[in-house]
């Protein structure tokens, strides 16, 4: 069951519901180290990068359990280890996150450096500036990273870019800091207000999560919360081109469109027609799409992880379309799968022209990478014929019963 087969599929039509949000989840998650009290975590998604971070957890002595399907009670009042092994950092860069609750609570942290990975080199510089400001010693050697502080002090932090990751990793080590940190040119995803409202939960003091200006102010303690992880924007996005590329009638449920507003935007350039609802989204497929150029940018711009699934959409679109990606250096690696497929794509440095009106054609393709994966079934679900997808692992880590939420939409999906 290693492979994905995507068939020509007739326009998808019906309603399908968001999970929880992978980029929410991992945080938060990780955050629950800071509290010795239980956290109860709800709309969890059932993702393989979820397992591998409560793996992360265990190893370090928290207890993970999962209640119903998908529920998640953390206690992490035996946490006494503070070294994540290379083979779980392997897996996943997200498990790094657990550096800056680690630092916090135990004020030592080992943790296996990250690495690179299919989408850029992804460093972790501004995670160790950040730390290095709140007064921790950092050591790298033999692979590993090792920091310690006898007790984290607030401090302001200027990011040299508003990476999601480092101010997550540094508004959970500032939680439990002396005195107040301000981070500034802080990311400002909702995946951020997320973690900045379950920390809050906890009897932390965070203000301005949001926008590029972060404080926190440390307290001694915090306490046990139950939170609810948001909606998956990516995830909602990813259905929502799967009906415009199909030119179906798609209502995603469980979404919170503010945060989506340019995958909605591009959309209605494209000429797809797109009804905003209270907590949905319906799609209605055109029959001409239009190309219209992207460029990907941190929150509120136009998101990185959606750049693959618009290369679908607009290698069938009407015309031609540059696709520029600003956020990771090497984010085009779908585009070599895309080609097996009759897509007709160039690159130039960061961007990439297409040629619209391509005639997609089913071919045997790699998942490179999470979203490009993602971009792989899309194409395979308006190709003539059968697309055989494999390295299908990447899918998985960040759609859950993705094959079953397709299916119920009508489109040819199965496991193989
Ligand atoms: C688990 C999670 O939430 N993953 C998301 C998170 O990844 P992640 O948190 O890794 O992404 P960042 O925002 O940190 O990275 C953005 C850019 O900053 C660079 N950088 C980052 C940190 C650092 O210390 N130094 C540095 O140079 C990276 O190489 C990259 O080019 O945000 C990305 C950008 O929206 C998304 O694509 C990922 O889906
Ligand atoms: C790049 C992504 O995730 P991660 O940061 O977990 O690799 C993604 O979700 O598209």
């Amino acid at each position: 069951m290693n492979r994905i087969i995507v068939e020509q599929s007739p326009p998808l039509r019906g309603t399908v519901r968001t999970s929880g949000a992978k980029n929410s989840a991992l945080p938060i998650i990780a955050a629950s180290l800071l509290s010795s009290e239980s956290c109860m975590l709800e709309d969890v998604p059932r993702l393989n990068d979820v397992s591998i971070i409560s793996e992360v957890l265990e190893i370090l002595g928290a207890k993970v359990e999962k209640i119903g399907r998908e529920e998640l009670m953390i206690d992490a009042s035996r946490l006494e280890r503070y070294e994540a092994p290379y083979e779980l950092m392997a897996k996943m860069r997200a498990s790094f996150l657990v550096m800056g609750p680690l630092l916090a609570r135990l004020g030592k942290a080992k943790i296996s450096m990250p690495g690179g990975c299919a989408i850029g080199t992804r460093p972790i510089d501004l995670h160790l500036k950040g730390f290095k400001a709140l007064g921790a010693t950092i050591d790298i050697g033999q692979g590993y990273v090792e920091a310690s502080a006898d007790r984290l002090r607030g401090a302001e932090i200027y990011l040299d870019f508003p990476s999601v990751g480092a101010t997550e990793n540094i508004m959970m080590a500032a939680a439990l800091a002396e005195g107040e940190t301000i981070i500034e040119n802080a990311a400002m995803e909702p995946e951020i207000v997320d973690l900045s409202n379950f920390i809050n939960k906890m009897g932390g003091n965070v203000k301005g999560a949001g926008t590029n200006t972060i404080k926190i102010k440390g307290v001694e303690s915090l306490g046990g919360a139950k939170h609810q992880i948001i909606p998956d924007r990516i995830e909602a996005g990813t259905f929502m081109v799967a009906a415009a590329v199909t030119k179906g009638d798609v209502t995603v449920k469980n979404v919170l469109t503010n945060h989506i507003k340019p995958v909605i935007a591009k959309l209605h350039e494209a000429g797809i027609e797109v009804i905003e609802g209270d907590d949905y989204v319906r799609v209605i497929g055109s029959k001409d799409i239009k190309a219209v150029d992207i460029k990907t940018l941190p929150y509120p711009g136009f998101p990185t992880d959606m750049q693959s699934q618009f290369m679908t959409l607009m290698s069938v679109a009407e015309g031609t379309s540059v696709m520029v990606e600003t956020v990771f250096e090497n984010r085009f690696m779908h585009v070599d799968e895309l080609l097996r497929m009759g897509a007709n794509i160039r690159i130039d440095g960061r961007s990439a022209i297409l040629e619209g009106k391509s005639r997609l054609q089913g071919a045997p393709v790699r998942a490179t990478d999470l979203r490009g994966g993602a971009s792989l079934i899309l194409a395979g679900l308006v190709a003539e014929g059968k697309t055989e997808i494999k390295d299908i692992y990447h899918i998985d880590r960040g759609y859950s019963d993705i094959e079953e939420k397709f299916r119920s939409l009508g489109a040819i999906i199965y496991r193989k």
